[in-house]
């Protein structure tokens, strides 16, 4: 322990300290069969805005575009990736790793949910035990060549996602909000947590910022007129995308589909910011 020791062990750079409390940021290593070049996390400061959505309109975008694709389920008691897919075979492993599952598409999962013998048995695993699981979902996956790994956050700002920041490459984050005051609010702390964690903001996507009727055609601002813009402008965040409210994601959801669904373009913004990051 140096002299003038403050105990902010996170800042510190005395190695080999014995009173150390607390562990610097360590990335963690892939399955050495793993050839993973992006880690892409997808966070919303609040449940239920439509982040496993986003999550997985996004890996089919690219998928479509051409790119391997990876989704790790990190909202490990919360798990829905597989559902939207329609996979519920459970995981296999070999001699390289466990065998992540695979899309209709080839996009390959990982999640809680295909390790449990029925998928309504419940997840109530306390935060160190997610928080490995996590780390073993990235580690021991024999994720094979994979151009961008999109990481499902569990919602919130909490322990679980410091562990995510801390332990895995990510690269970057893209953001889903609703379009309602607290909820941008909330978009504040999962950004200034990205920031405090020098991870690169991508895009914000404002899920849910309208409703086209079917008979006459026009745009209605059912939860309030979308504030993503704004929102976007003063977190400094270089891309904003909207999706609609659309009966027709929860029906794919529903029917395990959800690559079925043709985004038309909205998200194209957000993957120009990939494709940047991939460049870089
Ligand atoms: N734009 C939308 N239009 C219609 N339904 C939507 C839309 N976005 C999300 N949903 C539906 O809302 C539900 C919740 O979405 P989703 O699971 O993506 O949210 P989440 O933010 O990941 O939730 P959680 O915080 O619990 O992980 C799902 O049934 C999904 O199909």
């Amino acid at each position: 322990m140096a002299e003038d020791c403050t105990h902010e062990c996170g800042s510190c750079g005395v190695s080999g300290c014995g009173d150390r409390t607390m562990q610097g940021p360590l990335t963690l290593d892939a399955n050495a069969r793993s050839n993973i070049k992006h880690v892409i996390g997808i966070v919303s400061g609040k449940g239920g805005v439509g982040k496993s959505l986003v999550t997985s309109l996004l890996a089919s975008e690219m998928q479509k575009r051409g790119c391997s694709v990876g989704i790790l389920d990190a909202d490990v008691t919360g798990p829905s990736i597989p559902k939207t897919f329609g996979i519920n075979a459970p995981l296999t492993a070999d001699a390289d790793g466990v065998v992540p599952a695979s899309t209709a598409s080839g996009i390959k999962i990982m999640s809680t949910n295909l390790m449990l013998p029925k998928e309504d048995v419940p997840v109530a695993w306390r935060g160190p035990v997610v928080s490995n699981a996590i780390k073993q979902f990235y580690c021991e996956t024999n994720w094979g060549d994979i151009d961008y790994l999109f990481v499902d956050m569990p919602p919130g700002t909490s322990d679980v996602l410091l562990t995510v920041f801390q332990s895995l490459p990510v690269d970057g984050i893209v953001t889903v909000s609703a379009p309602q005051e607290l909820v941008a609010m909330i978009v504040g702390k999962a950004v200034n947590l990205a920031h405090s964690m020098n991870v690169e903001l991508l895009g914000l996507v404002e899920n849910m910022a309208y409703f086209v009727c079917d008979d006459c055609g026009k745009k209605h601002h059912i939860f309030g007129e979308p504030q993503g813009a704004a929102v976007a402008e003063r977190y400094g965040i270089p891309a904003y995308a909207t999706l609609p409210i659309d009966p027709a994601f929860a029906r794919l959801c529903d029917a395990g589909r959800v690559e079925d669904y043709d985004v038309d373009g909205a998200l194209n913004a957000i993957v120009a910011q990939l494709e940047k990051a991939a460049a870089n």
